[in-house]
């Protein structure tokens, strides 16, 4: 937060009622506004019951900054509003306050999001320096999985730091405040001077500031992301010297101009410090040769690598061809069960793919002449959204649905412990679940959860694959992972025999998706 900038609260009594929420009470303040939490009131369609409400307020500002500061709310309602990511927050509502009777509200732009539980900065503020945050690394890569979703589509957030890092329910990370966030017209864009001067990279204090601004790239995103991973990794130091934001932007600078070395904390494991260096690159043409989405996959590794391993079963009993029209025969075949549910790894998400377009224009969207069941389809493209990695489409979810259960959400196999749509193994899939219906649970049986889930999971797996050099015919191997594990196609070096059938099932139900 930029303390010098905050302004005073605005004060609505609680339970003053914006739309169909009502405020409980006040959580902050920052530059532009005030944010509250509220809570919803009436049983409408639009999401969320516990919110957080921002209101950006325009009385205190000159008709010319409140026309700059309405066009930054547009811009963040508008990003927010079409990106939906796991890692980005989510905006409900964007409502324009009519109150004659209070105008100091009336006419003010609130934008309603989903309430997060404190802020990466409140985390840092709580804990002693010197060792990394609990769960550091499952954070940065939430952060970066978020980031490469933005510079996927042409956005830049340009104001990355620990208070626009908020951290939700169910350990939810999101990245906020997207109000300096400017969409990309070819290599940079402009934002006002606004950053915070610790994560603004080296090259913005030398760059002249027009009419329009300063320029900012996407390797801005890339130096901020490197603070803050030094800050997340060392329990809040920042990687250069100095008692202030203005002496550390010094020393910035004085590293970028070759005048100082860069020193990073003794304490960062070398993975770690290679990829911060990396992101720390004096000057942005050499910053350019780690993007976004590859930052994040690094990141991702790196999470991964340490989580505990899950032990598998081998398949008991092989799949017969012909799974999709006997979805509850018993005596089918067994996914993997890890060898207890607490070792399994945890959910680890990345991203989705694009938002700016349309459903069915989506690669790999579903065909509106298929048999996939018109119910499932939005379901289906939800969950793909959550992968940025382009193997996995709504085409192969559904390639590999109609496989699993024939699309019954009620499917059941008791003899191999398999149960709903995606043919969950309820260990494994506690391990990995995510409540894609955002009813508060995570159920195998409900198809959103289930689906959602089976998106995660084959991302991950497609990822692994990646990781170790199998890159022919994905599809297969996601599908032969699904199965079996990770571990039993990387050894395998491809398809194991043994689910050969069931992998020809999934790409002959994905040829008729896509051809
Ligand atoms: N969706 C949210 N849920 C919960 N808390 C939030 C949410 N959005 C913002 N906050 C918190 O509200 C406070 C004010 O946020 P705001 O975005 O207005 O300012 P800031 O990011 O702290 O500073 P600045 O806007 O000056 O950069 C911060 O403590 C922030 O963590």
């Amino acid at each position: 937060m930029n303390h010098s900038h905050t302004t005073p609260p605005l004060d609505p009594a609680p339970g003053y009622r914006i739309a169909d929420w009502e405020i409980t009470s006040l959580i902050g303040s920052g530059s532009w506004g005030s944010v509250y939490a509220a809570e919803k009131v009436v049983d409408s369609a639009a999401g969320g019951s516990a919110v957080a409400i921002k209101l950006l307020r325009t009385d205190l500002l000159t008709p010319g900054q409140r026309a700059s500061m309405e066009e930054l709310a547009h811009k963040e309602a508008q990003f927010s509003t079409e990106a939906d990511h796991p890692h980005l927050v989510r905006t409900h509502a964007v409502v324009t306050l009519r109150d004659p009777e209070r105008p100091e509200l009336d006419g003010m732009t609130a934008l309603v999001m989903d309430r997060a539980e404190r802020s990466l900065q409140d985390l840092l503020a709580s804990g002693g320096t010197g060792r990394p945050l609990p769960e550091a690394e499952r954070i940065l890569s939430g952060v970066a999985s978020g980031l490469a979703h933005m510079h996927t589509h042409g956005w830049i957030h340009a104001d990355l730091k620990p208070a626009n890092i908020l951290l939700g329910p169910e350990r939810a990370v999101w990245l906020a405040d997207f109000g300096l966030t400017v969409e990309l017209e070819g290599t940079h864009a402009y934002v006002p001077p606004l950053g915070s001067l610790d994560h603004v990279p080296p090259e913005w204090w030398s760059e002249r500031t027009g009419v329009h601004g300063t320029t900012v790239r996407k390797t801005a995103d890339i130096w901020a992301f490197g603070v803050l991973a030094h800050q997340v990794l060392t329990g809040g130091l920042h990687p250069f010297p100095g008692g202030t934001a203005r002496a550390r932007s010094l020393a910035a600078q004085a590293y970028a101009n070759g005048s100082a070395p860069l020193r990073l904390d003794d304490s960062l494991e070398p993975e770690w410090r290679k990829l911060i260096v990396e992101c720390l690159a004096p000057d942005h043409t050499s910053r350019a040769a780690l993007d976004a989405g590859e930052l994040s996959r690094r990141v991702e590794a790196l999470h991964v690598e340490r989580l505990p391993r899950p032990v598998y079963r081998r398949p008991a009993v092989l799949l017969a061809a012909g799974l999709t029209a006997c979805a509850t025969v018993a005596g089918t075949l067994v996914a993997f069960v890890p060898s207890d549910g607490k070792d399994a790894p945890e959910k680890t998400r990345s991203s989705a793919t694009a938002t700016a377009l349309s459903d069915t224009t989506l690669p790999g969207a579903i065909p509106a002449d298929s048999d996939v069941p018109v119910a499932l389809r939005r379901i289906i493209t939800d969950a793909a959204k959550r992968c940025t990695d382009e193997e996995v489409t709504p085409a192969l979810l559904a390639a590999m649905l109609k496989a699993e259960s024939g699309f019954d959400p009620k499917a059941s196999r008791p003899a191999t412990g398999e149960h709903g749509i995606a043919m969950w193994t309820p260990a494994v899939f506690k391990a990995w679940a995510v409540d894609g219906d955002r009813d508060g649970d995570k159920d195998y049986m409900s198809p959103a959860d289930a689906i959602g889930t089976m998106s995660v999971f084959t991302c991950w797996l497609d990822q692994r694959f990646k990781q170790n050099d199998l890159r022919e015919n994905l599809p297969a191997l996601i599908a032969a992972g699904y199965r079996t594990s990770d571990r039993t196609v990387i050894e395998a070096g491809g398809v194991p025999k043994a689910v050969q059938p069931y992998v020809d099932e999934v790409l002959a139900n994905l040829k008729e998706y896509t051809s």
